[in-house]
């Protein structure tokens, strides 16, 4: 092969003269002058659409991660970049100072997509989730009388809220809590799974119960069926609030509006992020009623960003796309095939395997392979998919992804664990 330089595309969207760079290159750029706060499997997306991605070399891949569930209409959806065009042409930052014509029919629009009746939009995942601590604690201050500095949250073990300050104070993941405190008090750290375990934790000082309804990052641990009711009856009989952080089981990525809605229960609040930018913008959000984020006044609480046009405008968009496109109908149909799939992978190389939708996490038998080395075998054969934890991998493609694509992933899937017996086993 000629000099790789040759090989690259100008990625620039025309922005930029100078010369075409390869992807090792870009990896050399990227490794030498950024902070080493990730550790990406080495490929250099340069363009989307639907549910593949294509590299600086013209590779084609199926994304099946997906932006950990953020692109879930898939990349370049036409709808979400026609919003995105109509909205760049208008007005894309007022400030919360002011109202602006997307704000009122977006707020309205999501409240009534999960039934509720009041939206604090922030910006990321883990903002959604500061912003949840900050109303349950403030909500127990002023609602039940808990003193200030004494309101505690429950939250459950294995979680995965996000990465500021007091987010990872209830983390359990060394890497994400080790050697960064001190720490925010006022969270108690119970088994995920063990509705026992958060009635036994409740007292007069709790606010809130804070959980994933299916845990993302943990691998895609979907809960036994009674947990979540048990939750609701917890919360309702000891006056706590239930806070659902739905930011990326939400929004159609297991085949509902909300992971929740499997179990029939209704939280107190639910946060969202990731999907609700439409894999445009950071667009986060607690949606909850008036009697839970009416305790939140001017000045208390907000960012610059939240709310802005754009992001109400891919809000508005991504709403009106749950409610008229194919998205759900089409994750609960490939959900039931993905399920069905990923069970031949189980004593095939894997060790476990589970779903709920669209999203699917699998142990690989971690004497054949790390997580990450079954990565990097499927990007070589064109199928993206990312590690947690070690042996976990997970499959969240976007909602987009057609049948045969999806099995064209998972037969590369089921190829690598074979080349894998073959060569280890
Ligand atoms: C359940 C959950 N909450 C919060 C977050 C944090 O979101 P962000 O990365 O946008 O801050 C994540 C991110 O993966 C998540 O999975």
């Amino acid at each position: 092969m000629s000099d790789t330089r040759s090989l690259g595309r100008d990625t620039s969207g025309g922005n930029h003269t100078g010369p075409v760079i390869s992807s090792s290159d870009h990896i050399g750029l990227a490794e030498t002058h950024s902070a080493h706060n990730y550790n990406p499997l080495p490929v250099v997306i340069s363009e989307g659409e639907g549910a593949w991605v294509t590299d600086v070399e013209g590779r084609r891949y199926l994304d099946c991660l997906a932006g950990y569930s953020a692109t879930n209409f898939g990349h370049s959806n036409p709808d979400l970049l026609a919003a995105a065009h109509h909205q760049l042409d208008r007005v894309t930052l007022t400030s919360r100072a002011f109202y602006h014509d997307q704000f009122g029919p977006w707020v309205t629009a999501l409240a009534d997509l999960v039934g509720k009746e009041k939206v604090l939009p922030m910006n990321t995942g883990a903002e959604a989730v500061e912003t949840a601590v900050k109303v349950a604690r403030r909500w127990a201050y002023d609602v039940k009388g808990v003193p200030d500095g004494q309101a505690t949250i429950i939250v459950a073990g294995g979680n995965f809220h996000g990465r500021t300050t007091t987010v990872i104070s209830f983390s359990e993941d060394p890497d994400a809590y080790g050697g960064f405190g001190p720490y925010t008090p006022g969270f108690r750290v119970v088994p995920y799974g063990d509705a026992d375990a958060i009635a036994a934790a409740v007292d007069g000082t709790t606010a809130a119960v804070l959980v994933e309804p299916v845990q993302g990052e943990a691998g895609v641990i979907v809960p036994p069926p009674d947990y979540l009711p048990r939750i609701r009856e917890i919360c309702d009989e000891n006056r706590v609030l239930f806070i659902a952080d739905e930011v990326q089981s939400g929004l159609g990525r297991t085949g509902t509006v909300t992971a929740c809605e499997h179990t029939g229960v209704v939280p107190d609040a639910y946060l969202f992020g990731k999907a609700l930018g439409g894999g445009i913008l950071p667009v986060s959000a607690m949606v909850a009623d008036e009697d839970v984020l009416g305790v939140i006044k001017p000045g208390q609480h907000g960012s610059t960003f939240g709310g802005n046009p754009m992001a109400a405008a891919m809000g508005r968009t991504v709403v009106r796309m749950l409610r008229e496109g194919p998205y759900l109908d089409n994750a609960q149909r490939l959900g039931e095939l993905l399920r069905a799939r990923i069970k031949e992978f189980v004593g095939n190389g894997a060790v476990a395997a589970r779903s709920i939708g669209l999203w699917a996490g699998i142990d690989v038998d971690d004497s054949l392979a790390s997580g990450r080395e079954l990565c990097e075998r499927l990007a070589a054969k064109g199928v993206l998919v990312k590690d947690t934890h070690g042996s976990t991998v997970r499959l969240s493609p976007a909602l987009v992804v057609t049948e045969e694509d999806l099995n064209w992933a998972l037969d590369r899937f089921s190829e690598v664990l074979a080349e894998l017996r073959a060569e280890k086993g």
